[in-house]
């Protein structure tokens, strides 16, 4: 039986029960606008993870920063579809290292490490990972396979970097710089407390937001995690290597750029067709690391 006036616990649980039905309309609201979206259709159609691929391509296209062979980190790479991106633009003797703090399945051709980036722990693990250079690399050219992006082209100017840029064992032996590309589309992970929460590995974002909605907390959580991304770029970044950085515009992205000025040649502030108008989301490129 109801109790004819609402006691405290009555009022609270009838709050909660506004919040959650608030929550689903909106999760709602979100998986109509997913059905409506060119880009999410086109992702499903090219076999892409998500639409994220489009802003990765579009950034390609416009700075040509993917080579057949290339060593690529992609941070904060679940579902995959970067990866899935940059896995094709560097076939066939390329490797691709995804990093994700949520487990995913691994997109063919990329080799995964789950665990927070901005644990030291977890990144002296991938910095082990790639200081030998033939690990996660296809020992052979994999022309049998079928590749399920098969629709992404390379570059037409795409070569084969292996044995011509570097080292006799692949690795910068002074600075140990093995890497040509780090991507980061990291953004702090945000549990659903209700809506469409799902138990799987293949549909990570079905466990996550990507962003809290509040516009200075997602700022101040992408700055960190930017921050992070350019220092380990400036370890293991190859001189003439480059970074894709996802951010959340704010106060601090000046200061940001600042320092990314300082490492690369090129610097570019962009926000692709792809990317939401809506959102704060922008990316930064870094082309051509100094030495
Ligand atoms: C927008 S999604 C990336 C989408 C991906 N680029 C793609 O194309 O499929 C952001 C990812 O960053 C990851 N992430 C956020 N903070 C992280 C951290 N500290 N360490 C590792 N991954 C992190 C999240 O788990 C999430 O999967």
């Amino acid at each position: 039986m109801f109790p004819l006036y609402p006691t405290r616990l009555w009022r609270n649980a009838c709050q909660l029960q506004v919040i959650g039905q608030t929550r689903q309309a909106s999760s709602k609201r979100w998986q109509a606008r997913q059905q409506k979206d060119q880009f999410t259709r086109e992702a499903t159609v090219q076999g892409l993870k998500s639409r994220a691929a489009f802003k990765l391509l579009q950034i390609d296209e416009k700075y040509r920063i993917f080579k057949g062979g290339q060593t690529v980190v992609d941070l904060g790479y679940a579902p995959g579809s970067w990866s899935q991106v940059a896995a094709s633009r560097t076939h066939p003797y390329g490797r691709v290292l995804g990093v994700d703090i949520i487990p995913a399945q691994p997109p063919k051709g990329v080799s995964t490490i789950q665990g927070n980036f901005l644990a030291p722990e977890i990144q002296t693990y991938i910095r082990d990972f790639l200081r030998s250079p033939d690990r996660g690399r296809p020992r052979q050219p994999d022309f049998l396979q079928d590749s399920s992006v098969s629709l992404l082209e390379p570059n037409s100017d795409s070569e084969c970097t292996v044995g011509a840029e570097e080292t006799s064992n692949g690795v910068d032996k002074i600075l140990e710089r093995t890497v040509d590309v780090v991507l980061s589309d990291m953004s702090a992970p945000w549990y659903q407390t209700s809506g469409f929460w799902k138990r799987s590995l293949s549909a990570p974002y079905n466990r996550m937001m990507n962003t809290s909605g509040v516009s200075f907390r997602d700022h101040a959580g992408s700055m960190d995690l930017c921050h992070a991304a350019l220092r380990f770029s400036s370890d293991v970044l190859k001189e003439g290597g480059h970074f894709v950085c996802k951010f959340y515009q704010g106060a601090e992205d000046k200061e940001l750029e600042q320092q990314l000025k300082e490492l690369f040649k090129k610097v570019h502030r962009l926000k692709p067709e792809s990317s939401r108008s809506e959102s704060k989301e922008a990316f930064f490129v870094g082309l051509e690391r100094k030495s």
